[in-house]
């Protein structure tokens, strides 16, 4: 019988219960039990919905992170938490959050570096080793779980991440060789932990290594042999599963590691399932990953049935199906959607429908397809819908994005030019500070929201509202000294489903959320068709900030490559062509902001390098679409604009040509946890527009002291020249209380004015 399995299943919740209860226990609403309890409900929840695979996962499931937790299960905190007072919940969510001197009785404790993961917007605290890192096992969270999922009824399938990609994921302090803590330090760890997984008479352990689906240096490579031959003698069979795209030249590598069975992305791997199987020893079991993870739109059935019919043949019972990675990065459920136009609605498939489609699966190719005929009927006509749909195609749009020239994202003036304008223009002094565009999201601001939507409020109610934060902001921040002002984004839900919910061709949900980090998370928008803008989306909120203030105003819009990253996308058109339509779109808002008077605008590109493909050798093909999307949003303006962008958890040191090549007159950027260190390349790039690195890391509730900042922006301007500097956080602050937001700023200021007078 062909299996039926799932690698992940998302955790937040249908109603995102576990982020309540998070922030509850944060709050001290409630206890440690309670959110213990509310997890353990969830979890229960998640099996139940899996019961019937063949094998569901355990230990996917997270309070914060899974790479955390895996680095909880080796026994590896970092130092600075060692010794401090309280539980182990506590260390955990200390390394998650950082602590103030207060809460942990010792000098603070700051949080673990967060980064993406892999092509995500998932984010996970990055673990942390040097040499005489040592590892212990600590595997009491996997070993409840699997007998809290055997009472749940499911055949329980631990997750861990593997242990290459682990120390892959790993940073190591003063350039240490992080391999090296593999043979000896690390794979022992591995080992005892199989074998009490084996006692607990686990048959199948899920392995992750995504990190096959990379380029690999040699080192690398030979770090699977290693790993996996000292594995070997385990007495659970380990599924060695790769996601996120195709294995390519490690393909032969992957296939003959002595394991038991081999998961595939068959959707970004397509093209390889025939040599995956070619290659495949005779007694290793293949799961083909032939439900997109990654996507919400649903699998055409019958086609999947035809290709996996001869594969089926060949293979019998070695044959497993899957989604292609964790469902973490879908919603959970579209039942509760109920107010979406129903024909787009019918296109759909969310977590739970993902598994359904499984189980469809699972039963044509064991019971032929007359077992399923209605439902792969109600499928077929799913598929027809959407790919004839009118609502889908506009001629005119298409016409436009056809009519794309370069011209279109030049600039009137080279930057030199531009700049002794602008600086004519905006007169502002050395070490100009500003924020990043986003003031405190308040429960005030959220539940006027949330009012306004279920229609218990009016229009004008709500606009009155959100002005008057937009006010309050603005105030602030004239109190605070700050030299150029924002308006707060007080209007926006999210940085893109803001802007989704008002284009044309986008749908957006009630409940579709998924984990962006921690108890955050993101409702990305659905991108289903052509993208037109029926009218000007932020100019009378930035317009009115503008005209409450004489001091310098820099107005806020997302560029076209971080709205489409951080969307659902189609799939019936290359990324590109959507990303030229996006950029035609906010290219007519930036227009019209200028027209409104705003003459510094910046574009947010927080997601460009996220979307950098995890093979380089298709990087420069993105790069240069990707750039050219945002040069033809932003390059309309006359030179007396000043053109910002912002981006986010970036390093430059491969990119930074085409960083340069956007052209943006300023650009401010994440620098606060690395000290400045990712300012090297943009010096010795000799970058010649300006920079603003981020002083203040905005993740943590740790407030940065006058002393802090000065000495981060003298390290600043070792490397680039102070005329070209900027101060300004790490990214928004929407994330924040007023309380930390004020005084953190107030030492920005103070900082940028003792800079001043040293320089
Ligand atoms: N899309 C995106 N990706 C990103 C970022 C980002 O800003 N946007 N930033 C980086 C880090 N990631 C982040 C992701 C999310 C949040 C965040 O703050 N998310 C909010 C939700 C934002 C939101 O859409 N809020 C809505 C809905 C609010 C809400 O929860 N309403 C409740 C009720 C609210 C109440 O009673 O208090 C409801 O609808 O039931 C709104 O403001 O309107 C959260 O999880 O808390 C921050 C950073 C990288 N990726
Ligand atoms: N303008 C946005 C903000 O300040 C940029 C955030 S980047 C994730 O929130
Ligand atoms: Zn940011």
């Amino acid at each position: 019988m062909a299996q039926a399995h799932n690698l992940g299943f998302p955790r937040i919740g249908t109603r995102r219960e576990l982020k309540f209860a998070l922030e509850d226990y944060w709050k001290q609403k409630t206890t440690a039990d309670e959110l213990l309890t509310s997890a353990a409900a969830l979890r229960a929840q998640n099996w139940h919905a899996q019961a019937d695979l063949d094998l569901a996962p355990v230990g996917d499931f997270s309070l914060y992170d899974h790479v955390l937790d895996m680095s909880f299960t080796l026994g590896h905190l970092p130092e600075r938490v060692q010794g401090l007072k309280g539980s182990q919940l506590d260390d955990y969510f200390r390394v998650a959050r950082g602590r103030s001197p207060a809460d942990c009785g010792c000098s603070g404790v700051a949080a673990g570096e967060m980064t993406k993961w892999f092509d995500t917007n998932y984010h996970y605290i990055v673990p942390e080793v040097a040499e005489g890192t040592e590892f212990s096992l600590n595997s009491q969270r996997l070993v409840n779980q699997i007998t809290e999922a055997r009472s749940a009824g499911v055949t329980p399938k631990p997750v861990i991440i593997g242990p290459v990609t682990y120390l892959w994921l790993c940073k190591a302090r003063d350039g240490y060789e992080r391999l090296e803590l593999l043979e000896r330090r690390l794979l022992p760890v591995y080992g005892q932990l199989l074998e009490q997984l084996a006692d607990l008479g686990v048959d199948w352990v899920q392995v992750d290594e995504p990190v096959l689906v990379t380029e690999l240096d040699a080192d690398w490579k030979l770090a699977f042999e290693t790993a996996y031959h000292q594995l070997k003698g385990s007495r659970t069979k380990l599924l060695l599963t790769t996601y996120f795209g195709a294995l390519g030249e490690n393909l032969q590598q992957a296939c003959n590691l002595p394991v038991a069975g081999l998961h595939v992305d068959a959707i970004r791997g397509r093209q390889e399932v025939d040599a995956v199987v070619d290659w495949l020893p005779p007694h290793k079991v293949l799961s083909m990953g032939v439900i997109n993870g990654r996507n919400i739109w649903k699998t055409d059935l019958r086609a999947v049935l035809e290709w996996l019919a001869p594969i089926h043949d060949k293979l019998g019972d070695r044959l497993w199906v899957a989604p292609s990675c964790s469902l973490l990065h879908v919603p959970v459920d579209l039942a509760l959607e109920t107010g979406l136009d129903p024909e787009i609605r019918s296109w759909l498939a969310f977590a739970t429908q993902k598994l359904d489609e499984l189980r469809v699966l699972r039963t044509a190719l064991n019971h032929g397809t007359d077992a399923v005929a209605t439902q792969l009927a109600d499928n077929a006509r799913a598929i027809a819908s959407r790919r004839a749909s009118t609502r889908v195609h506009n001629p005119n749009v298409k016409e436009q994005a056809q009519a794309i020239t370069p011209e279109l994202g030049e600039r009137q003036s080279p930057y030199s030019v531009r700049a002794e304008k602008q600086a004519a223009a905006l007169k502002l002094p050395h070490y100009p500070t500003t924020t990043i565009g986003s003031f405190p999201q308040t429960t005030d601001i959220r539940k006027t929201r949330l009012a306004y939507r279920k229609q218990e409020i009016s229009h004008e109610l709500y606009v009155t509202t959100m002005k008057a934060e937009i006010e309050h902001a603005v105030r602030e921040q004239e109190k605070l000294g700050l030299d150029v002002l924002v308006h707060g984004e007080a209007e926006r839900n999210d940085m893109v489903e803001y802007f989704g919910e008002q284009l044309e061709g986008y749908l957006f949900t009630r409940f579709g959320w998924v984990q962006s980090y921690g108890s955050r998370c993101v409702k990305p928008p659905i991108l289903y068709g052509d993208i037109q803008r029926p009218g000007p989306m932020t100019v009378e909120w930035i317009a009115y900030a503008r005209s409450l203030t004489d001091k310098p105003l820099k107005g806020m819009l997302t560029g076209p490559v971080t709205i489409l990253n951080w969307s659902f996308v189609r799939d019936d058109q290359p990324r590109r062509d959507t990303a030229f339509q996006l950029a035609l779109a906010i290219r007519q808002e930036v227009l019209d902001l200028e027209a409104a008077g705003v003459n510094i605008i910046q574009i947010d590109e927080a997601a460009l390098r996220e979307g950098l493909p995890l093979r380089r050798s298709q990087w420069q093909d993105y790069l240069d679409w990707a750039v050219d999307a945002f040069r033809i949003t932003a390059n309309a303006v006359s030179d007396t604009t000043q053109i910002h962008t912002h981006m986010c958890y970036s390093e430059f040191n491969d990119i930074i040509r085409d960083i340069a090549r956007m052209d943006a007159d300023v650009i401010t950027i994440e620098t606060s946890r690395s000290a400045m260190e990712l300012l090297d390349v943009f010096e010795e790039f000799r970058y010649p527009n300006e920079i603003g690195p981020g002083v203040y890391d905005i993740h943590s509730p740790n407030i940065p002291s006058r002393e802090q900042i000065v000495s981060l922006m003298s390290k600043a301007a070792e490397r680039v020249p102070a005329e070209r500097l900027w101060v300004n956080p790490d990214c928004g602050l929407k994330t924040r209380q007023w309380e930390e937001v004020v005084p953190a700023l107030e030492n920005m200021v103070a900082a940028a004015k003792e800079l001043r007078q040293a320089g």
